[in-house]
């Protein structure tokens, strides 16, 4: 069974709170959230101050922290304390990998590695077994509102697959590009977190409605 997780990046942040509390009533339990930094991705969001306002809003809610950001482990412990649930890094963004999930669990959190479409799932065979989540950009980061880019489905399934051979719990996440017409099909290849940021709140269906339907669609995996 996959979990659909909005994305705020593409929330009306003057509505935040009334944005939030409609996904939560659809039924949303995972909440993510973007930060990026303007030097790993060209594009510069929010930081710390938005993570604690949407823990306060929504404190029974999973806070899903993506960092897209250099040097990600000088802000861990920040992040941590401001109420993330779970904290991804990418691996292209730092070099000691052991030291950033230790960092992560030292917090009581749960440690996730993110990976840019072009990096191969093989980049996190030595750590996978120290990891809850893997989350896996499927357009290239930076920017909601993009399309999926061609093989991401692929990359899923190898990835779900290496997952079950070693007996691992490991959740997949992916991030960019959901849509209606290809939600379906991405939890069908093993995703188990589905990010959706536009999807989600950037149409005139309202919210509440819009995460319950899309739940629906993705609960049989
Ligand atoms: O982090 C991202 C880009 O860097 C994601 O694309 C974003 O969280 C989801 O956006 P959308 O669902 O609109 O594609």
């Amino acid at each position: 069974m996959a979990k659909l997780a909005p994305s705020i990046l593409s929330c009306d942040f003057s509505r935040l709170r009334e944005q939030l509390l409609a996904a939560q009533a659809g039924g949303a339990e995972v909440i993510h959230v973007d930060v990026m930094d303007g030097h790993f991705v060209p594009n510069i969001t929010f930081g710390v101050p938005i993570v604690k306002a949407v823990k306060k809003i929504l404190p029974q809610a999973t806070i899903d922290v993506h960092l897209m950001i250099e040097t990600p482990r000088r802000y861990i412990s920040e992040f941590a304390e401001a109420g993330a649930d779970i904290i991804s890094f990418h691996v292209e963004a730092e070099r000691d990998f052991d030291a950033t999930i230790n960092l992560i669990k030292k917090h009581g959190k749960k440690a996730a590695v993110a990976l840019c479409p072009g990096t191969p799932v093989e980049f996190v065979s030595e750590i996978i077994s120290k990891l809850e989540m893997v989350l896996l950009l499927t357009v290239n980061p930076g920017f909601g509102g993009q399309t999926l880019l061609p093989g991401m489905d692929e990359k899923i399934l190898k990835l779900r697959r290496e997952i079950a051979r070693r007996g691992l719990r490991t959740e997949i996440e992916i991030d960019g590009g959901v849509k209606e017409e290809n939600i379906e099909y991405l939890a069908s290849r093993g995703a188990s977190i589905i990010v959706a940021g536009s999807l989600v709140f950037s149409d005139e269906e309202a919210i509440e409605e819009k995460v319950r339907r899309l739940s629906l669609k993705i609960k049989p995996y």
